[in-house]
């Protein structure tokens, strides 16, 4: 008989889109994607706003019934039957809200962008490793199947030594009179909400460049990239577009990373526009289609194909939900052999793509409120709180 699966128990905290989404994925049978190691339990779910919320939450997922609800982070992170807290909130309070899980005693998985600034994610790190606790961005697109395979292709040696990746990852929400489709409150754009295209959609672009061109580095070679960008602001203070080249001179590589909110990199929504990201070195190319955070097909284009090129369909089938669930697996993966991060992103690996966007958004003269800066914890800051 095949032995039971390693079940590990989540905390939800928050109740918002990407919340509802994870979860969704969550309760997904792992056998139906050919996963019997591991396995999910939805134990809590806590939101700031109220336990109503949590509630309604419950029904919108249609959770099984036996999941507690809570009206406050704390008390999430006080509950003694989960295994690890999934940070969905903005932002703008990933710090403030992992730390909270953290000095609980809780393991993390915290969402994109990790935090506001590279300070933060430093202490985040230092903190997890202190209390030898699990930590891990949620940066879902690096275990997709697709993202795997890209990874092993280039490290075969298929396009030779990559020198180039050029990555894009933009949305079309142009809306009247130069405005922008969302409100000046919405978390897209505003300041407060640590809003803009970088931290949210560039992370993506910028996911690509390092998953090959800093993460398959040797160990012994890591070097970390020179950084020059450009940005656009929104009337909100937020970056509209984001510019940024990465040099790594002792690989001679580089790296070119784009996010807009205006034109979308599938402007059709058909992906007949062209790839959104290009890997590319003196043997071929490999060019993935948009979006470039849910990666479900790619081509390799070879010096001497002969004008052939091989495409590769990676799609999820309509039923078997968005593919948050490979992030999920590894994250059980890890706490069921007591690995404190995940080789497919180490924490250090996250400080440095921190570092790269704190340093963009320098350059792009961009501020955000000391309230969501600051890397000195606070259990009683609204962040935690919910005070709005
Ligand atoms: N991996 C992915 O594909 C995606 C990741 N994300 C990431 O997930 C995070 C959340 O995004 P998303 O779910 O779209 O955001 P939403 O605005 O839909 O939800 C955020 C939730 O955070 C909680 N929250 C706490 N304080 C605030 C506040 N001051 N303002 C707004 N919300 C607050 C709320 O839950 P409550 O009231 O219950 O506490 C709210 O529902 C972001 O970091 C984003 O980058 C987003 C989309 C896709
Ligand atoms: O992570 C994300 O991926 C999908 C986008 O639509 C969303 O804005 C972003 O947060």
């Amino acid at each position: 008989m095949a032995p039971e699966p390693f079940t590990i128990r989540w905390g939800i905290m928050a109740t918002g889109g990407i919340a509802q989404a994870f979860v969704e994925d969550l309760l997904i049978s792992p056998a139906s994607r050919g996963v019997h190691d591991v396995a999910h339990k939805l134990a809590a779910v806590a939101s700031s706003s109220s336990k109503a919320s949590a509630d309604a939450f419950l029904e919108k997922v249609k959770a099984p019934a036996g999941v507690k609800t809570y009206g406050s982070y704390r008390e999430l992170v006080n509950d003694s039957d989960i295994d690890v807290v999934y940070v969905a909130t903005p932002h703008s309070h990933h710090f403030q809200n992992a730390m909270l899980a953290l000095e609980a005693g809780k393991n993390v998985l915290c969402e994109k962008a990790f935090t506001v600034t590279a300070a933060q994610a430093r202490k985040l790190v230092e903190t997890a490793r202190a209390k030898n606790l699990f930590l891990m961005e949620a940066v879902w697109t690096r275990y997709f199947p697709l993202s795997i395979k890209i990874r092993e292709l280039v490290q075969s040696g298929v396009l030779g030594p990559v020198y180039r990746v050029i990555a894009d990852n933009s949305i079309g929400a142009e809306g009247p009179n130069g405005s922008l489709d969302f409100p000046n409150e919405n978390r897209m754009v505003n300041p407060d909400l640590a809003g803009g295209a970088l931290l949210d959609l560039g992370i993506y672009s910028l996911t690509w460049l390092f998953q090959i061109l800093y993460h398959l580095q040797p160990e012994a070679e890591k070097e970390a990239p020179r950084v020059a960008a450009a940005i656009n602001k929104y009337s909100t203070g937020a970056d509209e577009t984001t510019s940024i080249i990465l040099q790594f001179p002792g690989h001679k590589s580089q790296g070119i990373a784009l996010t807009g909110l205006r034109v979308s990199s599938d402007v059709d929504g058909q992906k007949t526009a062209g790839p959104a990201i290009r890997i590319q070195g003196p043997l071929g190319e490999i060019q993935v289609d948009p979006p470039a955070y849910r990666p479900l097909k790619y081509q390799i284009v070879r010096k001497d194909g002969g004008g052939q090129i091989e495409v590769v369909d990676c799609s999820i089938p309509a039923d078997q939900g968005r593919g948050m669930y490979w992030e999920a697996d590894e994250v059980a993966r890890c706490l069921r052999d007591g690995q404190k991060e995940s080789k497919t992103l180490p924490l250090s690996e996250s400080i440095v793509i921190m570092e790269v966007m704190e340093e963009a958004l320098r350059q792009g003269e961009i501020k955000y409120p000391d309230l969501i800066t600051t890397h000195v914890y606070d259990p009683n800051s609204p962040l935690n709180t919910g005070g709005r």
